[in-house]
């Protein structure tokens, strides 16, 4: 990375919901930079501001309301072809005033499951998936013994654990196949999904998610399972990562963040080397490598939406 780049544009924006819990976007009128794209209302932070003052001055500015209080809900680092930008977005959990176009600019207040059917900036997209996907995903222990294995999963959706992957390497074909076919029935009735690590073909059959060894990844042209069934990869570095976003894939692991005890001979990329990747794709990217839940808020603040696992997260 050049050490001469410009700092990146500090930009905050705004999840505002209404009664219903639908969440106000704004559209970005003509003549700017990403004319018509919907995003979360907001703007750069001018000198000498906080990220606070730059919100509840944006949003007077652009809606006529003030914000009385807020909480960090992700930062992320994004590259676009002319300059590069941190989007940190905030919840408003409280503010006085009724939001309205000061700016002449449309508003709509979506449900969320409609919030990905808007488009949007790039940036936008790791937002909204911290808003509607899962902030954990537990992965397996290489051969998990069944009993074991589905008492453990049994205890984590009751916690609400909702994406796990099986990467049960060690396992013959068949044993894999009925441990994912008892694995994703119990996932199904809580609503989880279940990615199998393994063929696309065992993932297709079974009517699981698929998630890819870096390996499988590089060696595909498109997307092997249809959109609406979930196809992860796990990548560790750019080269990864743009193949992933070509194949649009639906997320991704990215890491190791820290060295791990699975994989000691892996150097780790620490959380600025995730973020320095993280600013060149728009997808969801999980943080994996020596992950605890607790390090949710530290992924999420470098642009990461959510922590993966297979020690660290498994409730015991
Ligand atoms: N407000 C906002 N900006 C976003 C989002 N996503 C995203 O990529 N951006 C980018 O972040 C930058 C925000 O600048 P802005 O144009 O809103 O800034 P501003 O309100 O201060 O207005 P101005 O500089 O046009 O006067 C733009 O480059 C915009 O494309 C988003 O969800 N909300
Ligand atoms: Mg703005």
């Amino acid at each position: 990375m050049p050490a001469d780049r410009p700092p990146p544009v500090h930009v905050v924006a705004a999840v505002l919901r209404d009664a219903r819990g639908r969440i106000l976007l704004a559209r970005r009128t003509a003549g700017r930079d990403l004319a018509g794209a919907w995003e979360f209302p907001g703007g750069k932070v001018e000198p000498g501001e906080t990220a606070l003052q730059a919100l509840d001055r944006e949003l007077h500015e652009e809606l006529g309301i003030r914000v009385l209080a807020a909480e960090p809900l992700i930062s992320v680092p994004q590259a676009y072809p002319a300059k590069r930008i941190v989007l940190d977005v905030y919840t408003v959990t409280a503010f006085e005033g009724t939001p309205r176009g000061r700016e002449r600019q449309a508003l709509a207040w979506s449900p969320l499951e409609k919030l990905s059917s808007y488009p949007m900036p790039p940036a936008d997209r790791p937002v909204v998936a911290a808003l509607t996907t899962p902030g954990r995903y537990l992965i397996s222990a290489d051969a998990p013994e069944r009993a074991p294995f589905l008492a453990r999963l049994d205890r984590a959706l009751a916690a609400g654990v909702r994406r796990v992957q099986l990467r049960a390497r060690g396992l013959s074909a068949p044993a894999l196949a009925e441990l994912a076919r008892d694995a994703g029935q119990r996932c199904r009735t809580r609503g989880a999904d279940l990615l199998v690590n393994g063929e696309p073909g065992l993932a297709a059959d079974l009517g699981l998610g698929l998630h890819l060894r870096s390996s499988q990844l590089m060696s595909l042209d498109r997307r092997p399972l249809p959109v609406g069934q979930t196809v992860a990869a796990s990548c560790h570095n750019a080269e990864e990562l743009a193949q992933a976003e070509r194949l649009e894939l639906d997320f991704v692991v990215l890491g190791p963040v820290r060295a791990t005890e699975s994989h000691p001979e892996a150097t780790p990329l620490g959380w600025e080397g995730f973020s320095a990747l993280r600013e060149g794709v728009s997808l969801p990217i999980y943080a994996l490598g020596g992950m605890k839940t607790a390090d949710l808020a530290k992924a999420r603040r470098h642009g990461g939406q959510g922590v993966a696992g297979i020690r660290g997260l498994w409730p015991r």
